[in-house]
């Protein structure tokens, strides 16, 4: 199937807008996740979104410096808002590759730039570069991640249903509807 551009939704949120987080305790975004990343991201031109991670002494690997796979999270969230805020269509991870390039240290700020790559089907491609310590900062890691679109019954099925229906309930409220049917 070819590779067709991807266009955001007619009702996605325009640049410039804040994100809110997409689940409490997601551990990248959620401000009840202990330790989590708290990331924020807004809607930029594109289709793109950025994102910002401030890497602490709870995300050290090696001593000092924030954890190879703590970072593919933080792209992970950011490729995942960028997909699921712009497309508006409930859609997971398949794959997600990272080129570590720099080394990111505890107390500095990484600041991520995620697009819309395209859409063949029910695969959505997105990609993403983390500058360091400025929007306009040296990359320091990279990544390319393939989603692919699910029905909405994925997360209740294999998620926590209970959790499921209340943060629906908050996203319609809130006109954050995802469409269904992929
Ligand atoms: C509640 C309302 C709230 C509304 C608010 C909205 C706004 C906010 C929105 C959103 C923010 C979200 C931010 C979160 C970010 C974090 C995201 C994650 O971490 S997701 C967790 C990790 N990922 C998993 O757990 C997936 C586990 N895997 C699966 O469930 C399946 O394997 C799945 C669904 C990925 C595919 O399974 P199949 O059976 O449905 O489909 P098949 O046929 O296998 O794949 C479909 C196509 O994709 C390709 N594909 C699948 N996986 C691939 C891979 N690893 N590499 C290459 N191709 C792959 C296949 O080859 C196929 O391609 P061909 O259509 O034939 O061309």
């Amino acid at each position: 199937m070819p590779t067709e551009p991807a266009t955001p939704h007619p009702d996605a949120p325009g640049a410039g807008t804040d994100l809110p987080t997409h689940y409490d305790h997601c551990f990248a975004c959620g401000d009840q996740a202990e330790s989590g990343l708290r990331m924020r991201t807004s809607v930029d031109e594109g289709p793109t979104v950025r994102s910002r991670f401030h890497v602490s002494e709870a995300h050290q690997g090696a001593p000092g410096l924030a954890h190879g796979g703590l970072l593919a999270c933080a792209f992970d969230e950011a490729l995942g808002m960028v997909v699921g805020n712009l497309l508006r269509v409930p859609a997971v991870t398949g794959k997600l590759e990272t080129d570590f390039r720099r080394p990111v240290p505890v107390g500095s700020t990484l600041y991520i730039v995620a697009r819309l790559d395209g859409i063949a089907g029910r695969k959505i491609y997105a990609s993403a570069d983390g500058h360091l310590d400025a929007e306009d900062g040296p990359v320091a890691v990279s990544a390319r991640a393939l989603f692919v679109k699910v029905a909405f019954e994925h997360f209740s099925t294999h998620g926590d249903p209970d959790a499921i229906e209340k943060l629906t309930a908050t996203a319609i409220a809130n006109n954050r509807k995802w469409d269904i049917n992929p």
